[in-house]
């Protein structure tokens, strides 16, 4: 999904990317669509082509009200699910630092901090070394031999927080998971990522807390309803966003939902055809344009190949299954 390329700023560079979820009102439907493959009707577009640069240094905030695909962007940056089409570049290594992010709840948190310094390739020796100022940065205590299962949200967000920023990654990842955890270690983390943006790391930081991107960043990237309204300098970006916001609170209850209603149809009806024209009409090469909106994967599809898949396997044990039993009449 990723390409891995190096130029001397660049840290991440992303092309006309989209996500596209089918949502199905229940299982039958999705049968139905995932054998009929009558995906329009189900189709929702949580992204609809958004491309930036962004620079070695450079923090980001992301904002957009809820549901515009600030999640998805940042799922799609730390590799947990796949864009539907568009291209992305990294030139590092990711650390994600969400509420629950890929804490392992039947495990204690000593033994999640064990598996997850083993997924960066570090050694038995390092991770002995690195425990105890891991455990101290949690302040997790005793607690760090329960099973994560059993602690409080606040104490997963201090958990993963301290395993992601002891992996010291070149990019960082932070999913609202600042406003979790009590204000002390939120000062905490803060002074962490303070840190971290002095070393000149690459940083996401989604937040609905507006002063807090405004305090911390120095890029803001819009995004609206899957789509990138604006990307710039933050005092520019987190102006037009507030005013947007503003807005949209004075309108009435029935104009704000008719609005909210538009922009979700218009979610559900975009094509990549229609990207494709847009790329064109802003000047790419028509076969540039093709390449860069071809599907790379889509979730009914791969739903579809794993069912004819197993439709083979089970036809050929079929086959194996009569040749054998004949053979052994025959005996
Ligand atoms: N797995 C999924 N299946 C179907 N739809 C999804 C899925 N994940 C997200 N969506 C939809 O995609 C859109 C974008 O969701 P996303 O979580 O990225 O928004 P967000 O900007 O992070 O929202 P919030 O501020 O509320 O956290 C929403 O309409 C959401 O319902």
């Amino acid at each position: 999904m990723t390409k891995q390329t190096q130029t001397d700023d660049l840290m991440v560079r992303a092309e006309s990317i989209t996500k596209n979820f089918q949502l199905y009102a229940n299982q039958s439907e999705k049968l139905k669509s995932t054998f009929m493959g009558n995906q329009s009707e189900t189709n929702f577009w949580a992204l609809r082509g958004l491309t930036f640069d962004v620079n070695v240094g450079d923090v980001v905030g992301i904002v957009g009200t809820n549901g515009s695909g600030k999640s998805t962007l940042l799922n799609i940056l730390s590799g947990v699910i796949p864009q539907t089409s568009g291209s992305l570049e990294l030139n590092g290594s990711i650390g994600v630092v969400a509420i629950n992010e890929g804490l392992n709840w039947e495990l204690t948190g000593r033994e999640n901090i064990r598996i997850k310094q083993l997924m960066m390739g570090k050694s038995n020796k390092e991770i002995t070394a690195a425990m105890p100022d891991i455990i101290e940065f949690s302040e997790l205590g005793e607690f760090i031999d329960q099973p994560v299962k059993d602690y409080s949200n606040g104490m997963r967000a201090k958990l993963g927080f301290s395993i992601v920023t002891h992996n010291n990654p070149d990019i960082l990842i932070i999913d609202e998971a600042l406003s979790v955890g009590d204000s002390n270690f939120s000062q905490k983390a803060l002074g962490k990522i303070k840190e971290f943006i002095k070393e000149g790391k690459t940083i996401f930081f989604v937040s609905h807390d507006l002063n807090q991107v405004r305090e911390f960043t120095n890029k803001v990237m819009w995004i609206q309803y899957g789509e990138m309204r604006d990307f710039g300098p933050t005092k520019k970006v987190a102006d037009e966003y507030e005013k947007f916001v503003q807005d949209l609170d004075h309108m009435s209850e029935e104009k704000r939902d008719h609005y909210v209603e538009d922009q979700k149809h218009l979610q559900r009806i975009f094509t990549l055809e229609q990207l494709q024209d847009r790329l064109v009409r802003a000047g790419l090469p028509l076969d540039r344009a093709r390449a860069i909106v071809t599907v790379r994967s889509f979730e009914g599809f791969s739903a579809f190949a794993l069912y004819t898949a197993l439709a083979i396997i089970l036809g050929l044990m079929a086959i194996v299954i009569y040749f054998y039993l004949a053979k052994e009449q025959r005996l």
